[in-house]
């Protein structure tokens, strides 16, 4: 795989605002994976191609959903989860990723999970506080990351939920499960010392 060919390919599917950001994810996720004993060669390749597939139709999307099988419960969500899914199809199917860990901190990367691995952690955070983002909280979330990806994640869906519910919007479960695990996680770690 040409890492070159794939920034190439990547910046046509999107408009140069999303591409900056893009740039930003990786830049931010190449210094979590260094900060937080991550691999950032594997942390690059996943934050360059998080946002892969944001910018196409939403029709493009919905269309790669049903006819590949992908989560049917997406369809009954917010429309922009599904760009993480449909991303991660688009790197395997068009450019023969198969790395699972890169291809799930894709598909995971807006929404969270359960169980997220480093690189789910590395890839979202970089998503919330890439030096492009500019809402209410960041410097707090950015601030948080010095220390813990966990508190500063904890934060950053925390902030997401309220918005969603300020707004009136529905909330994905699976954000909500992610930030009960993250906060699971981090008494156990305190009380495990
Ligand atoms: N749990 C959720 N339920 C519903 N919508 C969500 C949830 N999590 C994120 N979103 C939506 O996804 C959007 C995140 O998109 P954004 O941060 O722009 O992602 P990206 O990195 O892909 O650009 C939020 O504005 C919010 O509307």
């Amino acid at each position: 795989m040409n890492l070159d060919k794939l920034k190439e390919a990547t910046r046509a599917q999107m408009p140069d605002k999303r591409w900056r950001h893009t740039l930003g994810v990786v830049e931010t996720a190449i210094k979590l994976a260094e900060r937080y004993d991550g691999d950032p060669a594997q942390a690059e390749l996943a934050a360059l191609l998080h946002d892969y597939s944001k910018a196409w139709p939403i029709d493009r999307k919905e269309a790669v959903i049903r006819e590949h099988g992908l989560s049917a419960e997406l369809l009954d969500n917010d429309k922009e989860l599904w760009h993480a899914h449909v991303g991660a199809w688009a790197v395997q199917t068009e450019h023969g990723i198969e790395d699972e860990e890169v291809l799930d901190a894709i598909r995971y990367h807006t929404s969270g999970r359960e169980g997220m691995t480093k690189l789910d952690k590395i890839v979202c955070l970089a998503d919330y506080i890439e030096p492009g983002r500019n809402y209410p909280g960041v410097e707090r979330i950015r601030q948080l990351a010095e220390h813990s990806m966990e508190e500063a994640l904890i934060a950053a869906f925390g902030s997401t939920i309220a918005v969603l519910v300020e707004r009136g919007k529905r909330i994905f479960p699976l954000t909500v499960l992610a930030r009960n695990d993250l906060i699971m996680q981090m008494k156990q770690n305190n009380n495990g010392g």
